[in-house]
């Protein structure tokens, strides 16, 4: 694999899950593929998970990590092309991701979307600059529209966890919450789901409506009761609106996920890719119940940022 930035870049699917979960039996088995490689995790918004889990998963494989808070601890980014730097902003994107590159074999990046403009977040800007300009792998960390990292892990917690002789159904269930908070999970989990075979439906208060772009396949259901009859998983997620863009449109009251709602379920399992509001988009009871999946996620994610990294690595 070259870069890392989307399902549309794995060239086969099922041997990338399959090697997550290898990796997860044998964590330390291919520990000097990545001597002498260093990688570079570049953040420009708060991370914990991916921060972690891919720093470790580059050291299970023997590589160097580095990393770097550019929104913190750099010089201001400016990212529009040819405009006259006079004014805060001190290096332009091009000259910092072609130094960068100078030192890292890989680069992951993480660059939430600012919710001001659907145009500028939606053209992915930071991460198709990187590409650009670095002149090596990129690896997303979450960026304006996607998750990947999140969504292997979410596959490889789905297969792990999928009821005997039956294609799952999976729900994607609109969560409350108290700021605008971006699509990318929702995204991202919205358009690995439709590249495996599960039944997908999506549940949400009308003006919610995910980008089609990230959709295809998937059956929309504005009834979560509805949605959620004979649901084997339920992935928990807030977003804030795409057609109204960034805006919060309603409190969601009734929308938080309970015991009572997961009776709905096929003894459904819940999921959610932290950090979670508790007690807000999730409650107490139904994350600290039997049925929630979310460190079993977490611990995923270490071995699906481990089989991008193989991937990549193999192919330098
Ligand atoms: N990386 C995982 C999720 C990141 C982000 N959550 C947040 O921004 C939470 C912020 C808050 O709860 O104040 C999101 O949902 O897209
Ligand atoms: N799930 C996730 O990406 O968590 P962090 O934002 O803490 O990395």
């Amino acid at each position: 694999m070259k870069h890392f930035t989307s399902v549309h870049d794995v060239p086969n699917l099922e041997t990338l899950v399959q090697d997550a979960l290898a990796l997860k039996k044998a964590p330390y088995q291919h520990k000097t593929l990545g001597e002498n490689k260093t990688l570079g995790l570049i953040f420009m918004n708060p991370s914990l998970r991916t921060r972690l889990s891919t720093q470790k998963a580059a050291m299970n494989l023997g590589m160097q990590v580095m990393v770097m808070n550019l929104d913190k601890e750099g010089w201001a980014i400016e990212t529009k092309d040819g405009v006259i730097m006079n004014g805060t902003t001190v290096e332009h994107i091009k000259d910092a991701a072609g130094a960068m590159g100078q030192y890292c074999d890989i680069i992951g990046l993480r660059s939430f979307p600012k919710l001001q403009s659907r145009e500028e977040d939606y053209a992915e800007e930071m991460l198709t600059m990187f590409k650009q300009y670095a002149g090596v792998p990129i690896l997303s960390l979450e960026s304006a529209t996607r998750h990947p990292l999140q969504s292997l892990a979410d596959l490889m917690t789905i297969r792990e966890n999928a009821p005997q002789n039956k294609r799952p159904k999976v729900v994607l269930t609109w969560a409350p919450h108290i700021k605008p908070i971006p699509q990318c999970v929702a995204n991202s989990f919205a358009e690995w789901m439709g590249n495996t075979d599960v039944e997908l439906v999506i549940t949400h208060p009308e003006g919610y409506e995910l980008s089609e772009e990230f959709t295809a396949g998937a059956s929309i259901e504005y009834n979560q009761d509805k949605a959620l009859a004979d649901a084997d998983f339920v992935y928990v997620k807030n977003w804030s609106s795409y057609q109204d863009y960034g805006k919060v449109l309603s409190a969601g009251e009734n929308w938080m996920i309970t015991n009572e709602k997961m009776a709905l379920t096929n003894n459904g399992k819940v999921m959610h890719c932290l950090p979670v509001r508790r007690g807000l988009e999730l409650s107490y009871e139904v994350l600290d119940g039997p049925d929630s999946l979310v460190m079993n996620q977490a611990e995923n994610r270490l071995y699906a940022a481990q089989a991008v990294l193989k991937s990549i690595l193999s192919d330098l």
